[in-house]
């Protein structure tokens, strides 16, 4: 699928010009620049340390640039933006005794669009126990709970920072083919970072490859595979010599 700048009078979800945060003498985002359209499933994809948490992080009004303009669902970040946005952070949170019923309750109490029938569709499907104690879950299990709190949110964006770190190959199937279901009942825009491209491959419609703090390429999934073959070889390909010199963006 192409999209075009504007589809139907609307902008993109997300729209990101010249984006640059330093932490000391560390780059998380240099110039970062892209715009990802609304209704897909956007892949943000690099290696260790390329700036993809801290974009999201941008995104959900936790950090702020030094410098760039970021907006988001046509919004500057910020927790007005965030009653339309559901993010999954790259690490939970919980309160000590909270069990998922309690995670759920607490939810539903305060985040806006929170959908209590969704998220208890969604346990069960994740092969969750309302009375299992959240501190003494293993990290998939944990994993799983965040992912199925978030997605459980009627939101027309989710960010999701790593949804599949710790999560086995079945459930992480399982999670995929909610994603997709999700995706075509109503118009949504996911994003998702991952280390696991081949898996993701199949729902992505569109791609981020991120290194250094800079997109290097993005665009429909489907011109990218056309062009260069998959995902996989695409990564492999701009991120093997991984102390290359980078000329520039190929922003599509
Ligand atoms: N709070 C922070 N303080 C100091 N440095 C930070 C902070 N957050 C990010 N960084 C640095 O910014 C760079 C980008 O980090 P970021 O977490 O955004 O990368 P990432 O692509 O999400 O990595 P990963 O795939 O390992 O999760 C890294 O060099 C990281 O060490």
């Amino acid at each position: 699928m192409t999209w075009e700048p504007e589809q139907n009078g609307a902008c993109y979800a997300v729209t990101a010009q010249d984006l640059s945060k330093r932490y000391g003498r560390r780059t998380a985002l240099d110039r970062f620049t892209v715009h990802i359209p609304f209704g897909c499933i956007a892949g943000v994809l690099g290696p260790n340390g390329s700036g993809k948490s801290t974009f999201f992080r941008t995104l959900a009004g936790l950090v702020r640039p030094d410098a760039g303009e970021v907006r988001v669902l046509g919004e500057t970040p910020g927790w007005q933006a965030m009653r339309r946005i559901a993010y999954l952070p790259d690490r939970a949170r919980w309160y000590a005794g909270h069990r998922v019923e309690d995670a759920l309750r607490w939810a539903a109490r305060l985040w806006p669009g929170f959908a209590r029938d969704v998220a208890e569709e969604l346990l069960v499907r994740m092969d969750l126990e309302p009375a299992m104690d959240v501190s003494g879950m293993s990290r998939g299990e944990e994993a799983r709970l965040m992912l199925a709190l978030c997605l459980a949110r009627q939101v027309p964006l989710y960010i999701l920072d790593e949804p599949f770190t710790g999560i086995d190959i079945l459930s992480r199937e399982r999670i995929l083919s909610a994603l997709i279901e999700m995706a075509s009942r109503r118009e949504m825009t996911v994003l998702l970072s991952t280390h696991e491209i081949g898996e993701v491959e199949g729902v992505l419609d569109y791609a981020v490859f991120v290194r250094g703090g800079r997109v290097v390429l993005a665009g429909a999934a489907e011109d990218i595979r056309a062009d260069q073959g998959s995902m996989v070889d695409v990564y492999r390909r701009l991120f093997a010599e991984r102390g290359r010199r980078h000329d520039g963006p190929d922003v599509r």
